[in-house]
């Protein structure tokens, strides 16, 4: 990742710009607080001037110079302080808004967005980070940068004209060195960022598989590759260093030729032979009130770099349009789900996963789609949840044409159970609750009764109230599908999906979550995937399928 690609480019710079705009408000208090810090750095340099020239017999000031110049430093001060509140307000504001937002988006876009966790994770917790820098430092310094120094070298030319230039052309090398050094610290930032990736990527993927690793004796191993993975990162990380010190350098060698100009200028302060000593310590003491906000500015520049690399990656998903769609006014009570010559492909390069399917169910009935592994029984499931959207064909709820709904609101229709059953950290109450958050517990108890969570719940220390999931009391695989089916009993929707959801059950597990979910299928349309032994569990039409068709239909050569 040397460079970004123009376009990937252009759209960061387009969502950074569209954010900059919406803080704009936020940002003048932090820009008018810079701006009183530099005013008062002007009036102290001026008061600092006259005590100096005082000391040196050449002009009157007396202690009230001095308590008004120790007043402007607390002033200035109290400044910075709100200054930096300021930014940090800012900088959070900007980031909740974003972590929202693309929060958001992944959550719509559900399964759809076939992205890595550990990407996704780093999308919504780094990728975000990374451009706090930006809206905090970078955008109030860079307009600091314009006008503070102007204001500045402005007070200067008031006082001696030849001074005033001598900063505004000290001042205009400031953006030129740091564009030339900025050249190689974006490329080199671009690519640390790339490492830490790579880094936070591989360990989250051999975390989730240690138990895999440890099996094959392969820790020591996979222990070096990520210790060699590590290593590039420090390196990367060093070249990013390395260049900042370059950068922090041609500052500093600005400030050496500003100061050295300005001491030549005024040379005879000296010799004690200057017209106006007063005129020449008031610049020369200008010097790091003018820099100071150039210095904030080429502090920020690498804060810039990294958040056009991170907006980089978020603008793809947070620019593209929304789920579209029309919305339900209510949830129908009975379904009938109709397939027509539907077809499906994930990628154009393969065969088509559904290829001209056709069926239909009616309420109370149960479809059992069944077949090899990959013959296309998931994806049909997949649309019906909204995941994906037919390429060809038509899918009708009631005659009506399944694409022209928000996919969100198929949702509303469906309740699913899949192979196994996600349980989150929290109470089993909890845990059957997510199916529907304005239930009361009465509901949820039903529904834990149904699917005879009941049966193994009433055994645990606190019942319903246990803590199950990463850290709380384990469930098996048998005792979780059923809190899955507790759930889809609370939902209480029309249509029911199963995708092989006793899969990994043994005979008697299986036997009482089938005849859960067999209570659950009565008087809803269901559709259910399934392996061979357990079809028998149901009562339903079948429909074989063959490589995303009707094997019947292929074995009749259609
Ligand atoms: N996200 C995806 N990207 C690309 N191809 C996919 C994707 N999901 C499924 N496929 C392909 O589509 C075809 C149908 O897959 P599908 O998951 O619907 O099959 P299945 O019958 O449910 O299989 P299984 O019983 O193993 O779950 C397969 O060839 C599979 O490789």
């Amino acid at each position: 990742m040397a460079s970004l690609p123009a376009g990937a480019e252009a759209a960061a710079a387009a969502l950074l710009k569209r954010e900059a705009r919406s803080e704009r408000a936020r940002l003048r208090t932090p820009i008018l607080l810079g701006l009183g810090i530099a005013a008062c750095g002007i009036a102290q340099a001026l008061l600092v001037a006259r005590l100096l020239a005082t000391l040196l017999g050449r002009a009157e000031a007396g202690w009230g110079e001095l308590a008004a110049a120790a007043v402007l430093a607390v002033l200035m001060a109290g400044l910075a302080i709100a200054q930096e509140r300021a930014q940090v307000a800012v900088g959070e504001d900007a980031k909740a808004r974003l972590r929202a937002a693309v929060f958001e988006r992944l959550l719509a876009a559900g399964p759809q967005d076939e992205r890595a966790v550990g990407e996704k994770s780093a999308l919504v917790v780094e990728r975000i980070e990374a451009l706090e820098g930006y809206f905090a430092r970078w955008l109030p310094a860079a307009a600091l940068a314009m006008l503070a120094p102007l204001l500045i070298a402005g007070a200067a030319a008031l006082a001696d004209p030849v001074s005033g230039m001598i900063l505004l052309g000290a001042g205009l090398l400031v953006p030129v060195a740091q564009a030339i050094s900025g050249i190689g610290a974006g490329v080199a930032s671009r690519r640390q960022f790339a490492a830490l990736q790579r880094l936070s990527g591989r360990f989250l993927d051999r975390m989730r598989g240690l138990p895999v690793l440890v099996l094959l004796n392969q820790q020591d191993a996979e222990a070096k590759r990520l210790g060699a993975a590590a290593e590039e990162l420090r390196a990367r990380t060093m070249r990013v260093l390395r260049l900042a010190f370059i950068s922090t350098g041609a500052m500093e060698l600005i400030v050496g030729i500003a100061l050295a100009s300005l001491a030549y200028r005024h040379g005879h302060l000296v010799a004690g032979t200057h017209p106006a000593p007063v005129t020449a310590l008031f610049c020369l003491l200008l010097v790091p009130v003018f820099f100071a906000p150039l210095r904030a500015f080429a502090g920020a520049y690498h804060e810039q770099l990294a958040a056009r690399g991170a907006a980089a990656d978020l603008a793809p998903l947070l620019e593209a349009p929304g789920p579209q769609g029309l919305l339900l006014e209510e949830v129908p009570p009975k379904v009938t789900v109709t397939f027509h010559e539907v077809r499906l492909s994930y990628d154009a390069s393969r065969p088509a996963a559904l290829d001209g399917v056709s069926f239909r169910v009616l309420p109370g009935e149960t479809l059992l789609l069944t077949g090899e592994s990959g013959s296309g029984k998931t994806s049909i499931l997949r649309i019906l949840m909204g995941f994906r959207r037919p390429d060809g064909g038509r899918v009708a709820i009631n005659g009506h044409d399944i694409t022209l709904l928000a996919p969100g609101e198929l949702r509303r229709l469906s309740s699913y159970v899949g192979q196994r059953a996600h349980i989150f950290r929290g109470t089993i109450r909890e845990n059957i609750r997510f199916a529907r958050p304005d239930a009361d517990d009465a509901a949820i108890e039903a529904a834990a009764r149904a699917a005879q969570v009941m049966e193994f719940a009433a055994g645990l220390p606190a019942g319903l109230d246990t803590l199950v999931g990463e850290g709380g009391f384990g469930l098996s695989g048998g005792q979780a599908q059923r809190v899955a089916v507790a759930r889809a009993f609370l939902r209480d929707t029309p249509l029911v999906l199963l995708d092989e959801p006793t899969t990994h059950l043994d005979p008697g597990t299986e036997a009482v979550v089938l005849d859960a979910l067999r209570r659950l299928c009565v008087g809803r349309t269901a559709i259910v995937a399934t392996h061979a032994r357990a079809a028998r569990g149901y009562f339903g039409k079948v429909l074989q399928l063959s490589a995303g068709r009707d094997a019947a239909d292929r074995m009749a050569g259609n």
